[in-house]
């Protein structure tokens, strides 16, 4: 399987941060210092470059249970500094003294009042210029009992006595609460005094360098005559992946587009529209929405939906490459498939292999059959692999694409089936479209598109009473979600005024058959997550 330009070649190019695990990541790279983040049970025999600093990350478990992950003890022999966040840091405690760790009385969850001090010598560093006191969230139940051996001190909170601790000599911290999220202040900051001000990374990484080495990266994985096919939903990021490719290989590369049933209204033409006008490219539409919804029968399990949905994919993507081979266009075969994996997609699904519980299978990733990830049929290129959604839309840019295109909402593979609660059928898809259709072109009406990251609307089938025109109406509830994120791992619910929901309400009872309600979703995620399923 055909490596990210992320994975192989940066490592070389860039000075990198590795992160064990979880979330840091994005933060690092909008100081333009790269991080790669590993499952935290990595070994460091295994690892193919040596990191500028580490950082070990927090997990759902807690240090003393039988069974929790434990980092490979190679990582203190590196001789490059530490940074422990959370159970990053009760891990740290833990393996000096198992005493150091316990289960606290009550979990801590949201802000918290740090006060940091300074000790004197290099632990100052991690500070360095930050106000002694701010807000930071916390997220925790276990908790350091006594300070380890060797360490200072350096910030508590009311809740927290260590709340953040640094080694008297070497390069080792651990932070209680989290840098990486956005509700604590000056956290980029913190991590930057670690990855540049104590590692000394350099932040030289950017999105043009990024480019420049994709497509390197993608030629040399295809090599001269090789062909690829390209997976496109005229979403961001399969379009992204797609002007890349033709960039890199011109016209070796032709794009799928699957309809797969669950399609918004009008998607298909849309896209179609989209890829082959503006951007030129080279675009089939395979119609596979009855084989989809056929498939879909009967399945309630919102797991169950998105593995059949992302198996059914790859079979028609491998039907389509013998297509392409058999036209014989080029002499070649089909090298390769793209998708526009990202980053949270492979932290989300991948997660089985570290220390997070897995929360939902991404068709592209978990969905995909064993024969993919064995490196049968046919190899999987994911060139947007390690990246973020706006790091994306900013290549996006770098490559020409129209903003419109660039700004698009996302929109899940799985489409309108995990925006169905429980069994999906065509006439609950039907609604959900048309619902949909009218919230989305109220949101483009009222100007209010992008400041909103992710909008639509989801069907609830258990049914509730209504009255409509003095008669007893029993009909689906409509759920309408929108929310605000700029990295797709947390996110707010857009603050609506309450003329606009009613008048969304208003329409969709009106003009959408079987439905009876409407209701908004005010759930941030976490605990909810951006989908319903
Ligand atoms: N209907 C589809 N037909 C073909 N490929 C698809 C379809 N839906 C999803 N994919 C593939 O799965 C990948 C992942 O989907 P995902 O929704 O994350 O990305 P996207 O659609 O490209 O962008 P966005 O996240 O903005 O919607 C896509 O990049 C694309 O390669
Ligand atoms: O390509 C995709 N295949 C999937 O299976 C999938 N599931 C969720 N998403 C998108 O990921 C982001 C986070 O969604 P969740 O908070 O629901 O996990 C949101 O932007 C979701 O739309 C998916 N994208
Ligand atoms: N966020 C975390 O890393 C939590 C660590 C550990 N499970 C605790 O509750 O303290
Ligand atoms: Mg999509």
């Amino acid at each position: 399987m055909a490596a990210g330009p992320g994975e192989a070649m940066a490592h070389s190019a860039f000075d990198t941060i590795l992160v064990l695990d979880f979330g840091i990541t994005r933060r690092l790279r909008e100081l333009n210092v790269f991080s790669e983040m590993l499952p935290c049970t990595q070994t460091l025999a295994e690892l193919k470059f040596t990191p500028k600093g580490i950082i070990l990350s927090g997990g759902p478990y807690s240090v003393y249970e039988e069974g929790s992950p434990h980092v490979d003890p190679a990582v203190f022999n590196l001789n490059v500094p530490i940074l422990g966040i959370c159970y990053g840091m009760q891990e740290l405690a833990y393996r000096l003294n198992p005493e150091n760790v316990v289960a606290g009385t009550h979990r801590e969850y949201g802000h918290a009042m740090l006060k940091a001090r300074s000790v004197g010598g290099h632990v100052d560093r991690l500070f360095d210029g930050i106000e002694d006191s701010m807000r930071v969230w916390m997220s925790h139940g276990d908790k350091l009992a006594k300070l380890p051996d060797g360490f200072h001190t350096v910030a508590t909170s009311d809740n927290s006595e260590y709340a953040a601790i640094g080694h008297e000599s070497k390069p080792i911290y651990g932070l209680q609460f989290h840098p990486e999220v956005t509700h604590t202040q000056n956290g980029t900051d913190l991590l930057k005094n670690f990855a540049v001000g104590i590692c000394g990374c350099k932040q030289d990484w950017t999105m043009q360098k990024f480019l420049e080495e994709a497509i390197a990266q993608i030629r040399h994985t295809v090599g001269e005559k090789g062909q690829v096919l390209a997976a496109v939903s005229g979403g961001v990021d399969s379009t992204v992946a797609a002007k890349l490719m033709k960039e890199a290989i011109g016209s070796r590369f032709w794009a799928v587009l699957v309809n797969n049933g669950v399609m918004r209204l009008n998607e298909c033409e849309q896209v179609q529209k989209d890829l082959s006008e503006a951007l030129g490219i080279n675009l089939t539409v395979v119609d596979a929405s009855q084989r989809f919804l056929d498939g879909l029968k009967g399945v309630e399990d919102p797991e169950k939906k998105r593995k059949f949905i992302g198996g059914k994919f790859i079979d028609i993507f491998e039907e389509e490459a013998v297509k392409i081979e058999e036209a014989a266009v080029h002499d070649s075969s089909v090298a390769g498939k793209i998708e526009g994996t990202l980053y949270p997609d492979v932290i989300e699904s991948l997660s089985f292999k570290g220390p997070s519980a897995t929360i939902k299978t991404h068709h592209n990733v978990g969905g995909l059959p064993a024969r993919m990830a064995n490196g049968q049929g046919l190899k999987l290129i994911e060139p947007l692999r390690s990246l973020y959604k706006d790091e994306v839309r900013a290549l996006g840019r770098a490559l020409g694409i129209r903003e419109e295109l660039v700004m698009r909402h996302p929109f899940p593979g799985p489409g309108i089936a995990v925006r169905i609660l429980g069994e999906v059928t065509p006439e609950k898809v039907e609604i959900a479209r048309q619902a949909d259709h009218i919230f989305i072109s109220e949101i483009r009406k009222a100007g209010l598109y992008d400041q909103i990251s992710q909008a639509y609307a989801a069907v609830d089938p258990s049914r509730a009473v209504g009255v409509m025109g003095d008669k007893r109406v029993y009909g689906y509830i409509i759920i309408l979600r929108a929310v605000t994120t700029t990295d797709y791992m947390t996110a707010e619910a857009f603050n609506f005024p309450w003329d606009f929901l009613q008048r969304v309400m208003n329409r969709i009872v009106n003009e959408v058959h079987g439905v009876c309600r409407v209701v908004y979703d005010v759930t941030s995620k976490p605990p909810g997550t951006i989908e319903m399923e």
